[in-house]
C-alpha cells in the first residue's frame, strides 16, 4: 500500500506531512493508485469504460459525504472490489473540517466558473480541483460522470436528493436517474440554469452526467449513521465496477422536481417569510408569501411552489432558496437539462 496512505485518505488529507510529493503505485490486481495532491487520489484500472468523480469536503460541516470517500479510498486500496472505472476522488477543504464550517471566507461551491483571482484559500482549492478534474476527463474518452456529495443544513422532506446543474450541453440524463434510483434516494432536482457549482463544472465543460448529492443532514465527523447510506454506497461500487446497478427501492417513492425559480440576496435587507428551520421541499400554496427585500415581494406561482436550501444568511449577489415544482418527465425519450431544451412546463416570473 502507498505508505502515505496506509493510514486512511481522510488522515492523510487533514494531518498532510509539510513534505509532500505526489506518488503513485500499482496494486497487485493491476489498479494504478495515484496521490495527485493533497485531498486528490485518482485511481486507474487497466481497462475502463467510465470515468468518476466523487467528490466530497466543499462544504466542511458535511461530513457523511467525507467518511464515505475516505471509505471508498480504503477499499480499492484493500482491493475489497476492483474498478473497472477510472475513478478521481476528492476530500477537499481540510481547513474547514478541522474548523467544522462550511467554508472559512467563501463558499467554495459558488467558484467553479473558471479560473478565480487568489484572494482567499478557497479561491486556490477551486482553482486546482478545476485543474485536477480538467486533466482527469481530458485523459481519456470515457463516459465522464461527477457524484459531488452534499449534506443539508436542514430537515428535508426528502432526506436523500439529487440536484441536476443545467448545462449547455446534450447529455441525456436518463443513466443519473436511473443511477439516483438505484442509490434509493428520494428524489430529484433538474435547475434551469447555470450555477457555479462543482458538479455544474463537469457538466458544462465536459458533458459529465452530474449532479449534487444531498446526503441526509450535516453532522460532526463520525457522528453519521453511515447505515443510511449503504445503498448510495452499494450503487456507487457497482457503477465502478461495471456491474449492474442494484434495484430501486421497493418500498420508497422517488419524486421529481423541476427548479422553478432562483431567489438571490442583493440586500442585506433580505428576508426569508418563514420560518428558519423550514424544512427543505416545504410547500406553498399559491400566493404565499415566500421573501421580502426593500419592499419587493416573492410569493408562490400557480401550483404553489416548494422551498429548498433557503438560506437568508449567504453573502450578497448569492442564491437564497431555489423554488421548485413536481416534475413529470417522459422518460421514453432522451432528458436533458438545460435551458435550450427545456420543454418549460410552468411559467417562470
Ligand atoms: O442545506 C443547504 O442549504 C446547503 C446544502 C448544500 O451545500 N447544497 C449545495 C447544492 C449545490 C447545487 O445547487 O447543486 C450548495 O448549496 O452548494
Ligand atoms: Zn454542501
Amino acid at each position: 500500500m502507498d505508505s502515505q496512505l496506509s493510514g486512511g485518505f481522510l488522515k492523510h488529507t487533514l494531518y498532510p506531512p509539510s513534505n509532500f510529493i505526489p506518488s503513485s503505485i500499482t496494486l497487485s490486481n493491476g489498479v494504478n493508485v495515484s496521490h495527485n495532491a493533497i485531498g486528490v487520489v485518482e485511481i486507474t484500472p487497466p481497462m475502463a469504460d467510465k470515468a468518476i468523480v466523487i467528490s466530497s469536503g466543499i462544504h466542511g460541516d458535511e461530513t457523511a459525504p467525507i467518511e464515505l470517500v475516505d471509505d471508498l479510498v480504503s477499499s480499492v486500496l484493500d482491493e475489497a472490489f476492483v474498478p473497472t472505472s477510472r475513478l478521481l476522488f476528492i476530500i477537499a477543504h481540510p481547513d474547514a473540517i478541522h474548523a467544522h464550517t462550511r467554508f472559512i471566507e467563501e463558499n467554495l461551491n459558488r467558484l467553479f466558473a473558471g479560473i478565480n483571482p487568489q484572494r482567499n484559500k478557497e479561491c486556490e482549492m477551486a482553482n486546482e480541483l478545476q485543474a485536477q478534474v480538467q486533466s482527469f476527463f481530458e485523459k481519456g474518452s470515457e463516459e465522464p460522470w461527477h457524484f459531488d456529495l452534499h449534506s443539508a443544513i436542514r430537515a428535508s422532506q426528502h432526506y436523500m436528493f439529487g440536484v441536476v446543474p443545467a448545462s449547455s450541453k446534450a447529455t441525456d440524463i436518463r443513466p443519473l436517474v436511473n443511477f439516483l434510483k438505484a442509490s434509493h434516494m428520494d428524489a430529484v432536482m433538474f435547475s434551469r440554469t447555470p450555477s457555479s457549482t462543482f458538479s455544474w463544472f463537469s457538466a458544462e465543460k465536459f458533458g459529465a452526467l452530474a449532479a449534487t448529492f444531498e446526503m441526509g443532514r450535516v453532522a460532526r465527523l463520525y457522528e453519521n449513521n453511515m447505515d443510511e447510506f449503504v445503498p448510495l454506497r452499494d450503487a456507487l461500487v457497482a457503477l465502478m465496477c461495471g456491474k449492474a446497478l442494484p434495484e430501486p427501492s421497493a418500498v420508497k417513492s422517488f419524486s421529481i422536481y423541476k427548479v422553478t425559480r432562483t431567489i438571490t440576496k442583493t440586500d442585506a435587507a433580505f428576508n426569508l417569510a418563514f420560518s428558519d428551520d423550514a424544512a427543505n421541499f416545504t410547500y406553498f400554496v399559491e400566493g404565499a408569501q415566500l421573501a421580502e427585500e426593500n419592499g419587493t415581494l416573492y410569493s408562490a406561482i400557480a401550483g404553489g411552489e416548494a422551498v429548498v436550501f433557503p438560506n437568508s444568511k449567504v453573502a450578497i449577489g448569492q442564491r437564497a432558496a431555489l423554488l421548485v415544482q413536481p416534475f413529470e418527465p417522459d422518460l421514453s425519450k432522451p432528458l436533458y437539462v438545460n435551458v435550450e431544451r427545456d420543454p418549460g412546463p410552468v411559467a417562470f416570473s
